[in-house]
């Protein structure tokens, strides 16, 4: 029976490595429970672990608190007892107590990756985690491991901070070899300080970042008196602490439900070993060694200064580019600011960890390049814009006046924009950053070549606009003279000069087309154009020739000169016995005959007849008319009722023309006929002869001799003759006005009353005529 009762007390102080070196979980677990007789305890149990640095009494303190039976380290050998995650029942009690292997041990040196996880496996699988620490290295921050607590509370928060039914946590600080001399209340004051700050300074995920320490623990601190400076006071103290892990009843029990995990005790196995496995495979706690953490924390303050006095530099230079300036040299600056920032770099962080101190570096240049890459890139597009500004003005500049060659002006200033913009474009290039120019020069080109043609295509339309002037003042006198002489063939002389003008004009064109460096197409157009543009200079020609008043002032001009002037050109003076009638009929008839002459471009030679090419035809592309160009339309100069219009007008002007040939007749028959003089002188003989035998009237007669004598002598002769000229002119006038009045009273009325009328009887022109004549003779 007490060989029975022993091999069970045995069994329920066994203890058993959970975790062992190698980082393993035991197999063996849920059969230990069942030794520990805790596999049905449902969630009648609680857990308990333990952290803290290597022997600072930890397994001791377990085995006062609980009866366990850990390792405790030999006092003469002085090293680590506690290897990997021990687990042991307390005695005659349902807690499952963890014993874990001491932090910062001399075994383990640099590698804190087993602490790291032994740590953060306890944090989350325990009810209660004991922090264990002597009172030294309270306000430490690596003696007191808060730097390992910090890296096991982030972890903790990203791994199972999502889980709202983990529970809570008590962390229970047990502070070792307290004297007395400080208050445990200041103790715990300095360490709730530092823990708030750790986990203020946690990198927490964005979901959790409002969490505070008080979401997820409880904090309580105790203190125990030296173990062997004041034996009795630890081993009362030690009791005191027991009685709070044990007496449920106590007010200030410490396995509180809220922190139950709410695991049955047979699922504690695997859920520890899955707990574990997390804690394994997570790669956040393959944290760098201390060495790489100094490295880091070294690397990045030198970066930041490094990078702060070049951000400086760089803003000089982010204003003028972003203002659109291109900042002269300003790769030569970039390099300076550049190497200026990683020599200063490598010269205080390259002592540092090699593999910190270089993946930095690459940081470092990262941000100077991201930093730098807008400036280059600003640089290239005010480049752009300016040589391009450049390059219209040169090109501007290069067409003013005459004799320029285009082709040689575009090629030139192309030429020097493009070599302005890669020479600068290359100086803004720094070794380093893969930045390349070559999109912005494409685009440049590409802006080059759209300016070049569109100042291609304003200068063929100057240059056409130039040849329009020149054919219009060349047309303009042989087309004006040919409708002036109104021949019948006057079209084919209009039309010949014309063809002749045109051909000279798009030999000009050509001429000069060669120097734009025009393509076939350009030129077919412009050609088009200019046709279709002299055929209308040629048409407003004529239409300005052939206006109402000019018509009628050609059919007047015609008319007179064949009705006022004889065949051989002297004026005419109208006789009575002349064919005043014939001549005016001849007349009138052959100006009628050219209103239908002019009304339509009509050449006698067939051959010389004019059409627009079709390409001519069509609405021109500039805009300048929408419609397509009605050829046929053109050759009508103008219409039926025009013309007829026309002849009505002119049949006017010509009936006035033949009253007054008819009154210039009536006015040389209105003279003193000389048989007048002779009947003076018949019926004045008796008186000239009573003058000569009258001695008065002779000696009249004598001294009228005598004073012509007199006068001739004295030379009086021009005088007294132009002033009896004179009187006798005033005379002859007064006598002649006197005659013309009586004879030409009752003609006057007549023509005005037979000119309305002839309107309106236009056929019986002859029978007009003969009503005419015996009326004025
Ligand atoms: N000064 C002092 N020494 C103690 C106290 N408790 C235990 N020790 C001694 O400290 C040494 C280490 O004790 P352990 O209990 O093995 O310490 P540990 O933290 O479990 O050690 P590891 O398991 O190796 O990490 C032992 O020699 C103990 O006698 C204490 O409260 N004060």
């Amino acid at each position: 029976m007490n060989g029975l009762a022993n091999g069970h007390a045995d069994a329920v102080s066994e203890r058993l490595q959970i975790i062992n070196d190698e980082k393993k979980f035991t197999p063996d677990l849920t059969a230990q429970l069942e030794k520990w007789g805790l596999q049905d305890a449902g969630f009648g149990y609680n857990i308990v672990a333990v952290f803290g640095s290597q022997s600072t009494g930890k397994s001791t303190l377990l085995n006062r608190l609980f009866g366990t039976t850990f390792d405790v380290m030999d006092e003469t050998r002085r090293q680590q007892t506690t290897k990997g995650i021990w687990m042991c029942r307390g005695r005659d009690m349902n807690i499952m107590v963890m014993d874990v292997e001491g932090t910062d041990g001399r075994e383990r040196g640099e590698d804190q990756d087993f602490e790291r996880k032994s740590a953060l496996f306890s944090l989350a699988s325990s009810e209660v985690l004991i922090i264990n620490l002597w009172e030294h290295q309270v306000g430490l921050y690596q003696g007191a491991n808060m730097a390992l607590l910090k890296t096991v509370f982030e972890v903790n928060l990203g791994l199972f901070g999502k889980n709202a039914t983990g529970g809570r946590t008590l962390l229970l600080f047990v502070i070792r070899d307290h004297i007395g001399q400080t208050p445990l209340a200041n103790l715990q004051a300095t360490l709730t300080a530092d823990l708030m700050r750790i986990w203020e300074s946690l990198s927490k995920p964005q979901e959790l970042a409002d969490r505070q320490l008080s979401d997820y623990f409880d904090l309580s601190f105790t203190a125990l008196p030296h173990k062997i400076l004041a034996a009795d006071k630890f081993e009362s103290e030690v009791l005191n602490l027991r009685k709070r892990f044990t007496d449920k009843d106590s007010s200030d029990y410490l396995f509180k439900p809220a922190y139950h995990k709410r695991i049955p005790a047979d699922g504690v196995a695997f859920y520890m070993e899955n707990i574990w496995e997390q804690v394994q495979s997570n790669k956040d706690l393959d944290l760098p060694t201390q060495q790489e953490l100094l490295a880091q924390f070294r690397c990045d303050e030198i970066s930041t200064v490094a990078l702060s006095e070049f951000n400086e530099q760089a803003k000089s230079q982010k204003r003028p580019v972003e203002g659109g300036k291109v900042v002269d040299g300003l790769g030569e600056l970039m390099r300076t600011w550049r190497t200026e920032a990683l020599v200063r770099y490598d010269r205080d962080a390259s002592r540092y960890h090699q593999g910190v101190y270089k993946r930095k570096r690459a940081d470092l240049v990262a941000a100077l390049d991201a930093v730098l890459t807008p400036l280059f890139l600003g640089q290239l597009k005010n480049l752009h814009k300016t040589c391009l500004v450049a390059f219209k003005k040169e090109l501007l500049d290069g067409l003013r006046g005459e004799g320029y060659n285009f082709a040689d002006v575009v090629s030139k200033a192309r030429e020097r924009c493009l070599g302005r913009f890669e020479a600068a474009a290359k100086e803004a290039l720094i070794e380093g950053p893969e930045w390349t120019y070559e999109d912005e020069l494409v685009s440049l080109k590409e802006e080059v070549r759209s300016v070049a043609d569109q100042c291609r295509k304003d200068e063929t339309k100057k240059m056409v606009n130039q040849i329009e002037r020149t054919f219009k003042k060349q047309i303009s006198e042989p087309i004006e003279l040919a409708l002036t002489k109104a021949a019948p063939d006057m079209w084919d002389d209009i039309l010949r000069t014309f063809r002749q003008t045109l051909d000279k004009a798009e030999a000009s064109y050509l001429t000069k087309a060669t120097s734009f460096n025009c393509t076939d197409e350009e030129n077919a157009t412009s050609l088009a154009v200019l046709r279709r543009r002299a055929w209308q200079a040629l048409r407003e020609k004529i239409d300005e020739q052939t206006a109402e008043p000019v018509m009628l002032a050609k059919l007047r001009g015609h008319f007179e000169e064949r009705f006022r002037y004889d065949a051989t050109g002297v004026p005419r003076v109208w006789k009575p016995e002349d064919d005043i009638d014939g001549a005016f009929k001849v007349a009138k008839d052959q100006t009628l005959d050219l209103i239908p002459l002019y009304s339509k471009i009509q050449p006698t030679d067939a051959s010389l007849e004019y059409a627009l090419p079709a390409d001519s035809l069509v609405a021109p592309t500039d805009g300048s008319s929408s419609e397509d160009y009605d050829f046929a339309a053109t050759l009508v100069i103008f219409s039926e009722t025009k013309g007829l219009e026309l002849t009505q007008k002119f049949r006017r002007e010509a009936d006035a023309y033949y009253v007054e040939a008819k009154r210039s007749t009536v006015a040389s028959i209105a003279q003193i006929p000389y048989w007048m003089y002779g009947v003076l002188v018949v019926l004045g003989w008796n008186e000239a002869m009573a003058v000569l035998f009258n001695p008065l009237y002779f000696a009249f007669l004598l001294i009228a001799l005598a004073s012509a004598y007199a006068i001739v002598q004295l030379g009086l002769v021009g005088p007294l003759l132009s002033i009896t000229r004179t009187v006798g002119g005033e005379i002859q006038k007064q006598a002649s006005n006197r005659l013309r009045e009586h004879f030409s009273q009752p003609v006057l009325t007549e023509p005005v009353r037979n000119s309305t009328r002839r309107a309106v009887d236009e056929d019986d022109e002859d029978g007009e005529l003969a009503r005419r004549r015996p009326q004025v003779m």
